[in-house]
């Protein structure tokens, strides 16, 4: 099914374009060279457009907020509207600070996303709901669990269909909704969630399946989950085999993604459509 997807990213080798935080750049910056594509990380305002303008896909992501990168993150997103190139947002700890939600709620008013990616307390709070946001991690009391998924699938695709763009929602069980279909993915392991950056890196590798796959955006930005998720699989079956910790697993998972082929993915992936 995804086949096509990782292809296209292996051989157009997409320009990622990505403004995040200083706590996961690094990370970022290599899942988009793991997976084929390049990035660039530019985030001076002075330059933010046009380095923008010649990518061929935007990352933005808001987990640490300053002036000059909130300027430099509505310069970037204008350019690369303008030249028509997807743009993937992720907003980190939304929910748990005015600044976020004012930042947020300017660019839903001025700008178009093609994918909104972010873990279940992140995506609620978007949407209105009430979120139990823990600082940048999703609250216990959010989680989307077999008993609640079809409830939360009909939410997060109707906050697709308002925000007109492909709503991205990482957890143990992830949803990825268009406003008529959803996949929904259960691949990974919780220690995922013990190394920082997973969700920040699943955002820049969304962005370089979309630049690889700009016509088919809702299953680049599930062949990116399912990948993840899948990555997360293999790196956690080697963490436990050598009985390691987080670090080894952070490494493992970069390998994951590196070594990642349709075969591995389409073997290992777990999803199903609503
Ligand atoms: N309990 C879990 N079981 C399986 N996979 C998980 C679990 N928690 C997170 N993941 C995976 O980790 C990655 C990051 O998701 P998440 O932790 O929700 O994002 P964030 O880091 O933005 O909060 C995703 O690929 C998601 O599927
Ligand atoms: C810890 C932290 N603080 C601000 S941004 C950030 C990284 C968040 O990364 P992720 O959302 O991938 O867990
Ligand atoms: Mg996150």
């Amino acid at each position: 099914m995804f086949e096509e997807i990782l292809q296209n990213v292996r051989l157009k080798k997409p320009l990622t374009h990505c403004i995040t935080n200083y706590i996961t750049t690094n990370d970022c910056a290599n899942i988009v060279l793991a997976c084929g594509a390049s990035p660039t990380m530019a985030e001076a305002e002075q330059e933010a457009a046009e380095i923008a303008s010649q990518a061929d896909g935007l990352d933005i992501n808001i987990g640490n907020l300053n002036s000059h990168t909130v300027l430099a993150m509505h310069r970037a997103i204008a350019a690369a509207n303008q030249a028509e190139i997807p743009v993937v947002l992720d907003p980190v700890g939304a929910g748990a600070s005015t600044y976020r939600m004012e930042t947020l709620r300017d660019f839903f008013a001025q700008y178009r996303f093609s994918v909104v990616r972010g873990n279940v307390s992140e995506l609620l709070a978007v949407g209105g709901a009430a979120s139990n946001t823990k600082g940048v991690d999703a609250g216990a009391a959010d989680a989307v669990t077999e008993e609640n998924l079809q409830e939360r699938v009909e939410f997060f695709k109707q906050l697709s269909a308002k925000l007109g763009a492909v709503v991205s929602v990482s957890g143990a069980i992830d949803i990825i909704a268009s406003p008529e279909r959803a996949y929904i993915c259960r691949n990974g392991h919780p220690m995922m969630s013990c190394v920082t950056g997973t969700g920040c890196m699943l955002s820049a590798l969304t962005a370089a399946y979309c630049g690889g796959n700009p016509d088919n955006i809702l299953e680049a930005a599930a062949a990116a989950t399912a990948a993840m998720g899948v990555a997360g699989d293999i790196a956690y079956q080697k963490t436990k085999e050598q009985g390691l910790g987080t670090g080894s697993f952070r490494v493992y998972l970069m390998d994951a993604i590196s070594l990642m082929d349709a075969e591995t993915l389409q073997g290992g992936m777990n999803v199903e459509i609503r």
